[in-house]
């Protein structure tokens, strides 16, 4: 009676036939799944608890049962309660048919998609984790009792009851009536191939691997075992053996013993029902640090943060914050999600217990600094107030130092890593695993994903800047990567200067090249290569490292620090040059007095004929690329923005044979007024001149003026060279559009019709039936999908 039949949301409907088809492999997932639900519901009858004592009534103790039987139908079943909060029926009907959680439809795509690896714990971190019982179960009940409240004083027990294949949902009063005093009861009815979940040494062992960590609460298995026990004194029969006469005592003793072996006590095997408790151990980060295993510490980091992925690292370690005591756990992840760079405020991962009883996992947006917010922590403290609001909370004396002590934490713990991969710097191919020691991996997989949030934590954190810097690997000229440590400690006599070259967006390949660093490779200097969008701001922060400050390459005021112990005649030969070139340099002063303010003859340039270097406080290309991208549009800021942009030097290179050629033209050109001049010759000149000095700009990362404008005259002195007359027109003729087409496109004029694109695996070269290359054909597949679009 009263009988509510549902159909499922179209998205659980889709979800179960997923769940149930793809994660077959999987399928132990059910149990944990169930357990950590389990857990969840007492976890909140505790904490609803401090604020409404009457919840707790119902039934006395919280745990969570296991029981697994065969009833007397033969029916296999496998029932998992627990005392929790419980659900009504409205509950039942919407937590177990209707899909709520976003991040849905990804887990949709994602499932869909993939090859299922990783899909078993995917299902758990989506919140899909009742649906899993269908892995196991061909029909499931859930039988509920919710606890008491003022608002739901008189609880009734009802029932959900669905099977694997249809797609409806019933929920009905539990004709037993409220025997389950509070919480919920899971019953599933197993299919005919999961009967090894009868077997309590499989269940046993699923439970400790992967849900003792899950629960501070008691789980307990039922299980039954025959024993033989003795029968009654009064049931046994006893003969006894009459004494002859003439026994004497030595024969009398042995003939007692052989009497004893050949008559054992009868016995009978009786069936011991007995709930054991399974995990009895107290969680993980009460324990001593020196008896949990590593792949324990994974093992609970996996099921505590829901990650399907192993973490980087770990710390357990235990203090004293403000009288209270506590033990903590953190963990680094594998991943660091997008949007931690898109979004400005992130909420940490910090789970705050209270002698083992979870309090929070909400400690506002502030917990932690924004370049930590992604390390995950469990604590437990001694004492906290725990009836009292998240603001009140977080403003006791321990929550406000445990912020610092998280961090600090952390920073030891990535510090230790590095540590034991000391050498890591000196790897010429990063990224190769078979070169790599397995510290060094640990190591590099760290700093690939956080390398970018510790330069954020090195420029944000003031207080820990010094702690953090060290951390932060930047590329070079020389080695893949290297700290400022390293830098410094490999720096050559007399320098005093840690070099740097910023361009945004630039590879270090692309950076290695620059005309800025030519010198100082070829002279075995390290140049630090920025390309990153923090990096300059990084520099610019940090300003000095072991009291050596930044100097960037681009810039005036570049010294290796052996000048003093240059020759005289090197000295002499400079000032010669100078004179020498007297003639270009004003020359090339008139020519590029737009760009920069002042020519000089390069001590920096090697085999490039010029360069353009952004004097001491004047912009380098990257810095005025990023300001031109901040300051669109505000005129004000442009009057300073271009007197900067103009506090430039061009350097040019005498060795260079082009600027040698250039200054043999220019003393060549004929002096005199107006008549005496060869205008021609000169013009020609001045656009070499003018095609030189964009040059040196795009050289040196810089924009030129008009783009048009100098590929024009690059073609006109092409056209030169290859004795092209060069005012000959180009034919510009084209075909004009047709006519204004006069009706709107059908959807179908774009239609595109995916089947046709098979691309063979095969085709590719890989070998089919192979997981990891299906995935890279699947790739190539949709990357191909995408380029027909574009052609069509
Ligand atoms: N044993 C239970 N007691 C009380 N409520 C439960 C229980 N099991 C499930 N629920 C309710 O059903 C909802 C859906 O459960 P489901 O396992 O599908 O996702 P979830 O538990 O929300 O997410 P996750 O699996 O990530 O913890 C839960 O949010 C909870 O409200």
């Amino acid at each position: 009676d009263g009988t509510q039949k549902y159909d499922y949301q179209s998205d659980v409907a889709r979800l179960r036939k997923i769940v149930i088809n793809s994660l077959y492999s999987h399928r132990d997932v059910f149990l944990r799944e169930l357990i950590s639900n389990a857990n969840d519901a007492l976890e909140k009858l505790r904490l609803t608890s401090l604020t409404v004592p009457e919840v707790l009534e119902g039934a006395e103790s919280m745990n969570i049962t296991i029981k697994a039987f065969k009833d007397e139908d033969g029916t296999a079943k496998l029932v998992i309660r627990d005392t929790g909060i419980g659900m009504n029926a409205d509950e039942l009907t919407a937590n177990l048919g209707t899909l709520a959680k976003s991040g849905t439809s990804e887990f949709l795509a994602r499932a869909e998609s993939s090859d299922s690896t990783g899909t078993g714990n995917l299902i758990g971190a989506f919140g899909l984790g009742f649906y899993s019982s269908f892995l196991v179960a061909d029909k499931v009940y859930v039988a509920s009792l919710a606890a008491k409240s003022p608002k739901n004083p008189q609880p009734q027990q009802y029932v959900f009851s669905s099977s694997s294949d249809e797609s409806t949902f019933e929920v009905y009063p539990d004709p037993r009536g409220n025997v389950l005093g509070r919480g919920t009861e899971i019953t599933l009815i197993l299919k005919e191939d999961a009967l090894e979940y009868l077997d309590t040494l499989r269940v046993t062992e699923l439970v400790s691997k992967h849900s003792s960590f899950a629960t501070a609460f008691p789980i307990y298995l039922h299980t039954t075992r025959t024993e033989e026990v003795p029968v009654d004194e009064e049931e046994e029969e006893v003969t006894e053996k009459p004494k002859s006469e003439d026994e004497d005592e030595d024969e009398a003793v042995v003939e007692d013993v052989e009497e004893e072996e050949e008559k054992p006590k009868k016995t009978k095997s009786v069936t011991v029902e007995e709930w054991v408790h399974l995990n009895s151990q107290p969680p993980i980060w009460m324990r001593d640090p020196k008896t949990v295993t590593e792949e324990e510490y994974e093992l609970f980091y996996q099921s505590t943060f829901k990650d399907y992925e192993k973490p980087l690292g770990w710390a357990h370690f235990s203090g004293d914050s403000a009288g209270t005591s506590f033990k903590a756990i953190l963990y680094i992840p594998s991943r660091l999600d997008d949007s931690f760079w898109q979004n400005p405020q992130t909420t940490a991962d910090i789970r705050l217990m209270v002698k083992r009883v979870f309090i929070t996992s909400d400690l506002g947006e502030d917990a932690l600094p924004k370049w930590a917010s992604w390390v995950k922590v469990v604590v437990d403290a001694d004492d906290l107030p725990l009836n009292v609001s998240r603001e009140t909370l977080q403003s006791t004396r321990f929550l406000k130092q445990l912020k610092s002590i998280i961090v600090k934490r952390l920073i030891q713990t990535l510090a230790k890593i590095a540590e034991k991969a000391a050498h890591v710097g000196e790897l010429d191919v990063l990224g190769d695993d078979a070169e790599m020691s397995e510290e060094e991996l640990a190591w590099w997989r760290v700093s690939q994903v956080y390398n970018n949030a510790l330069k954020l934590g090195a420029v944000e954190d003031t207080k820990n800047r010094e702690r953090i810097a060290p951390l932060v690997r930047f590329p070079s000229n020389q080695r893949n990567e290297t700290s400022l440590d390293r830098y410094v400690e490999g720096r050559k006599q007399g320098q005093k200067q840690i070099f740097y070259l910023a361009d945004m967006g630039k590879t270090p390949e692309a950076l290695a090249k620059s005309v800025f660093v030519e010198k100082l490779h070829a002279r075995g200097y390290e140049v630090l290569l920025l390309g990153q969008p923090l990096d300059e701001i990084f520099v610019q922060s940090v300003r000095t490292w072991k009291k050596l400050p930044f100097q960037d390459v681009a810039k005036a005021g570049l010294k290796f620090g052996d000048e003093e112990e240059d020759p005289e005649e090197e000295k002499e030969r400079q000032k010669e040059l100078t004179e020498q070139y007297k003639p270009l340099l004003e020359w090339f002063k008139n020519e590029a007095k737009d760009a920069v303010r002042n020519v000089v003859i390069s001590n920096r340039l090697v085999t490039s004929p010029c360069a353009i270097v952004a004097d001491a406080y004047g912009y380098t290309a990257n810095m005025e690329k990023m300001l031109n991208a901040q300051n669109q549009g505000q005129e004000n800021k442009r009057v300073v923005h271009d007197f900067a942009k103009k506090m430039k030097t061009l350097e040019i290179n005498p060795r260079s044979p082009l600027i040698e050629g250039l200054l043999k033209r220019v003393e060549q050109l004929p002096a005199g007024d107006d008549a005496e001049r060869d205008l021609d010759a000169e013009a020609e000149l001045r656009e070499v001149t003018s095609v030189l000095i964009d040059g040196a700009l795009v050289r040196s990362g810089f924009e030129v003026p008009d783009s048009h404008d100098f590929f024009a005259r690059v073609d006109r002195i092409l056209r030169r060279s290859l004795g092209v007359s060069e005012h000959a027109p180009t034919d510009a003729r084209v075909k004009p559009a047709p006519p204004v087409a006069p009706a709107l496109p059908e959807e179908d004029d774009f239609a595109f019709d995916e089947t046709h694109v098979q691309l063979d695996p095969e085709m590719l070269g890989l070998k089919v039936g192979e997981p990891v290359l299906e995935d890279v054909a699947e790739e190539a597949q949709t990357a191909w999908k995408v380029e027909s679009h574009d052609e069509l």
